[in-house]
């Protein structure tokens, strides 16, 4: 009796251990990590104003920090694996939608599509990711280091009440501006017949994106509002599960 009493101790103290050990690990990755996104978010931030100041125009920007951009926003997807293996409590179908639709404006929107990238709309949404992510990256990294200076905090939950929109305007303009381009190239469509049988066409999936934002971008904002009420006015918040 006494013996499996000391068992089940042992046991517990190993499993305790071991969630230690788990905690201190995913603790040093995300510290990791969060110093690694804002150092590339501030990268971008001073090529972008280098870029300015040296030419004096916004033409051939994105061409310059094309490269870096599309390393870091790709990088983000790993967010997605955090919350999903539970190391950051936050939703994966928040963190997907908002990765994975920075991903597309990057990959197959911007990148795809030269004769828009010196669009203004391009510049607005790039300033404003920037701006957002410097913040939102500083602010995890102070945090885990337990010294958060207000005035992060602040941003973190205040910035976006402005941003988030003025973001999604910049995004909506650019994937309008590119519906031309992509009508008259027919570029990722599948037209019939082919081999495979099957019809595809990017133009008409680019209405359905921009159409997409009416439900789901109202949901991100009032999830962020609703964070906000609970980190700067101590309300709690009952979620639901994903
Ligand atoms: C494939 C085709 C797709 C087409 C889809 C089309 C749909 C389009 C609709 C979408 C529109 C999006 C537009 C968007 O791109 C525009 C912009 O971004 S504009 C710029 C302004 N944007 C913002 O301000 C974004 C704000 N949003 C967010 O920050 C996100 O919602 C999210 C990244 C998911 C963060 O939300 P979260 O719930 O995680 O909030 P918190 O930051 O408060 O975190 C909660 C807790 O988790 C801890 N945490 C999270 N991440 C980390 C980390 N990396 N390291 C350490 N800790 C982390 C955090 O500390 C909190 O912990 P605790 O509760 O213990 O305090």
């Amino acid at each position: 009796m006494a013996s499996s009493e000391e068992d089940g101790t042992v046991e517990e103290k190993e499993n305790n251990n071991k969630k230690r050990t788990k905690s201190t690990l995913a603790t040093a990755w995300l510290t990791f990590y969060n110093i690694a996104m804002t150092a590339g978010w501030l990268v971008l931030a001073m090529a972008m104003t280098r870029f300015y100041i040296q030419k004096g125009t916004h033409k051939g920007l994105y061409r310059s920090i094309a490269r870096t951009l599309k390393f870091f926003q790709t990088f983000a997807l790993v967010e997605v694996g955090h919350c999903a293996i539970g190391i950051v409590r936050t939703s994966v179908i928040v963190t997907g939608v908002q990765v994975c639709s920075r991903i597309f404006m990057v990959w197959f929107i911007t990148n795809s599509i030269r004769q828009i990238q010196s669009e203004e709309s391009v510049i607005l949404f790039l300033v404003v990711w920037t701006v957002t992510e410097i913040t939102r990256y500083s602010y995890y990294t102070f945090k885990l280091l337990n010294h958060l200076p207000y005035f992060i905090k602040w941003a973190r939950y205040n910035l976006f009440i402005v941003l988030y929109p003025v973001g999604v305007v910049g995004e909506l303009l650019t994937i309008y501006a590119a519906l031309p381009f992509v009508r008259r190239s027919g570029m990722y469509s599948m037209r019939l017949p082919n081999k495979y049988n099957v019809s595809f066409d990017y133009y008409y999936c680019l209405i359905i994106v921009m159409l997409s934002y009416i439900p789901l971008f109202p949901q991100l904002y009032f999830h962020m509002l609703r964070q906000r009420r609970r980190m700067l006015h101590g309300e709690v918040i009952v979620e639901k599960d994903d």
